[in-house]
């Protein structure tokens, strides 16, 4: 079982739009899509429809839309109920594949919810192969959040990824996690590299300062990381080596999820006893197909290109020590 923990879930919402948005103008939108989210939410949707056994956790009221759209999705999931409607989020996607995401903060936890939603993780955890801890924080929750709950996680003997960002980010990298899956902007951040230092060695086909950052990162937290790139593909790097993957040539329609099903695809393969190098080709395999899916489309393993993945193991230099 793949346990899922979405501190902030969100209803996403996508509107789809014919022309290059224009800023300060009125425009209209071809098509608009509403879908469940949130990162944990995403990972379990992909997980389910890989035909893996996963549950969502989250805080939200009995009846929420988001609830309600989950309901209807038949993902296995439980609530911690709390005081306000799950946010939305927004996204404007381009003809041209451009994605512009508009994330609002959520609805604040009290120390109750923060408690019961602590006790709903430990509860599950003795049956999850994975506990992946997913997205941003929303208010009433300290940076230490998640690093706590993997302190915990960690003592009881669970597997532990953690997908989120800023602050919590940061404070998650001082102990153990079995796995990360930072972006490049986020790699950037965590090692005080340039982000355009990192993007422009990216544009030249160069992976040295990625994965530079990437085994600092994994010697930190004694565990993985999943670098993800865009449409440049993943790094991933580990105890027993480093691998980069390309993606499948796709047209790109919407890339929110893409991380998300990275991470799921990662772990989709990791829990049947795939190598790393096939755990990474099925990571960028399903970020590619949730870039080519309108919204925030789960891809099923229908979807999946996995031949298309170009997986390099990297040596020298290149290499952990
Ligand atoms: N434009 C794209 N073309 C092909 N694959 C893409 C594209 N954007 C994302 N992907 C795939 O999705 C994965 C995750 O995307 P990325 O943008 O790095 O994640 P995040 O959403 O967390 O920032 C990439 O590793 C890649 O496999
Ligand atoms: O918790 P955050 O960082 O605000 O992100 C939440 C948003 O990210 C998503 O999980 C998508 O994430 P990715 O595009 O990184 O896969 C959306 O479903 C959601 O609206």
């Amino acid at each position: 079982m793949i346990v899922t923990v979405t501190a902030n879930p969100s209803l996403d919402r996508t509107l789809e739009l014919g022309a290059p948005l224009a800023r300060g103008e009125v425009q209209r939108a071809g098509t608009v899509r509403t879908e469940p989210g949130g990162k944990g939410v995403n990972v379990a949707r992909v997980v389910a429809a890989a035909g893996l056994s996963t549950r969502a956790l989250l805080p939200a009221r009995t009846g929420d839309p988001l609830c309600t759209a989950l309901d209807e999705l038949g993902l296995p999931y439980d609530a911690v109920p709390v005081d306000g409607e799950v946010r939305s989020n927004i996204t404007i996607a381009e003809s041209d594949g451009t994605t512009t995401k508009i994330n609002a903060p959520g609805v604040a936890l009290t120390a109750r919810d923060r408690d019961a939603l602590v006790e709903l993780i430990r509860a599950h955890a003795d049956s999850a192969q994975w506990v992946t801890l997913c997205g941003s924080l929303p208010p009433g929750v300290t940076d230490n959040w998640y690093r706590a709950i993997a302190d915990d996680l960690v003592l009881a003997g669970c597997r532990v990824a953690v997908d989120t960002s800023g602050a919590p980010l940061r404070a998650t990298v001082a102990g153990r996690v079995d796995l990360i899956k930072p972006n490049e902007d986020e790699l950037a951040e965590l090692t005080g590299a340039d982000p355009a230092t990192l993007r422009e060695a990216l544009s030249r086909n160069d992976l040295e300062p990625v994965v530079e950052a990437a085994t600092a990162i994994a010697e930190q937290i004694g565990g993985n990381v999943l670098a993800t790139l865009g449409a440049a593909g993943a790094v991933l790097v580990t105890a027993s080596g480093v691998w980069s993957a390309t993606p499948p040539p796709i047209v790109p329609r919407s890339t929110v999820g893409a991380g998300d099903s990275s991470l799921a695809g990662f772990l989709i393969a990791q829990s049947t006893g795939a190598s790393p190098a096939d755990c990474l080709r099925s990571a960028v395999a399903y970020g590619a197909a949730a870039a080519s899916l309108a919204g925030t489309q789960a891809p099923t393993p229908d979807h999946l290109d996995l031949p298309g993945v170009r997986v390099t193991e990297l040596s020298g230099a290149a290499r952990m020590s």
